[in-house]
């Protein structure tokens, strides 16, 4: 968080408006929409050779003012140029990753750059704009400039935890209640059994009203999401369908770590566990009141229908080391609306 500030004064990461404090994060900094939005015919990636702006002549179909505030449609894509802008040094990465409660509404949002070619990954010495490209999957949307959809976190270096390094760091500090799968990343499972009753999870309904973004606690969860309920554990997931599930374990962040959550491999294909991955320094952990907490799952599924069981494997969080210990953790005096959570939609349901 204080290096963070330090990349904020050393102009790595800078924006017009200026950068409010509130922006950095225990571990990353949030992004925020500028003033105008195109609607464009499909998404794209750039190109190593092309800048964003040049590829939009080829894709936009026209643009929107943002400032009264406006309406993303379901199903169409968006390419928004945002408030932050990057001139990374050598040696420092950056990835973006969609917000939590982004995620909760199904609002797939990627990060674009000039002259990339991932989504989401900006490489070193990018002296450069950002755009979050925004495509509403289940609810039309209703947004202003400076949301902050998207957060962006810096890489100086390796941090990665191996398996024998994770293994040991669960050992002192469990990061699981209960056994650790350990295979490239923490294994977590989805929870199909809960304590008690059946409801384990909401899935989107087709023909729902716009979500404003900036209204919190506002809209009746029956307007929205249908329950969902297991029979024996078991699921099935309907293509093209969009639900919001728990994972079986709880999970800890311990303080000087951020984990970030990434599909389990053999289950590529079949459907799509996340859309919003980045944990927190001090998720789930005792410290910062969040004993407990359970990862949100935003699940997906393609092709054809797909039967989902108790503690089966959907995902793995990969741990990093913090390049120093943040002052706050998540949850403590910082605005957080999920620490220590179960089965919880976005902040804009009540
Ligand atoms: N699929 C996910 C993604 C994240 N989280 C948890 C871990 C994160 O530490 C926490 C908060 O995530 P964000 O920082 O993305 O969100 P904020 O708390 O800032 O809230 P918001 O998205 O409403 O701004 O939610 C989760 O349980 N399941």
């Amino acid at each position: 968080m204080q290096a963070l500030r330090g990349l904020v004064a050393e102009g790595v990461i800078h924006a017009v408006p200026e950068i409010a404090r509130d922006q950095v994060q225990p571990a990353s900094i949030d992004l925020r929409l500028g003033t105008r939005a195109f609607r464009i015919r499909a998404s794209f990636l750039p190109g190593e050779t092309h800048r964003v702006a040049e590829r939009l002549d080829e894709f936009a179909m026209h643009e929107i003012d943002l400032r009264p505030g406006a309406v993303l449609e379901k199903g169409c894509v968006y390419l928004v140029p945002l408030m932050e802008s990057l001139r990374l040094p050598t040696g420092i990465r950056a990835v973006a990753n969609a917000k939590s409660s982004t995620g909760r509404l199904d609002l797939l949002t990627r990060v674009i750059t000039d002259g990339g070619t991932e989504f989401d990954r900006v490489s070193e010495g990018y002296d450069g704009p950002l755009y979050a490209e925004i495509c509403p999957r289940s609810f039309s949307v209703l947004v202003r400039p400076g949301m902050r959809l998207t957060q962006i976190r810096f890489r100086r270096g390796q941090a990665r935890l191996d398996d024998a390094a994770l293994s040991r760091l669960h050992d002192s500090e469990g990061l699981v209640d209960g056994p650790a799968v350990i295979g490239d990343g923490l294994g977590f499972s989805v929870d199909l059994m809960p304590e008690s009753g059946d409801l384990v999870g909401y899935r989107a309904k087709p023909h729902t009203g716009i979500v404003d973004l900036d209204l919190i606690g506002h809209y009746p969860i029956a307007d929205f999401w249908e329950d969902v309920r297991a029979r024996a554990g078991r699921i099935i997931l309907d293509p093209g369908a969009f639900y919001i599930l728990v994972s079986r374990e709880a999970v800890t962040i311990p303080p000087a770590y951020a984990a970030e959550m990434a599909p389990y491999l053999a289950m590529v294909g079949e459907f799509r566990v996340h859309y919003a991955g980045f944990f927190d320094p001090g998720f789930g952990h005792d410290t910062a009141g969040g004993r407990g907490a359970r990862g949100v799952l935003e699940v997906r599924c393609h092709e054809a229908p797909f039967a989902l069981e108790h503690g089966q494997i959907v995902g793995r969080l990969v741990y990093e080391r913090m390049a120093e210990l943040p002052e706050r953790l998540y949850g403590q005096e910082i605005a957080s609306n999920y620490q220590g959570q179960g089965l919880k939609l976005s902040k804009h349901f009540r």
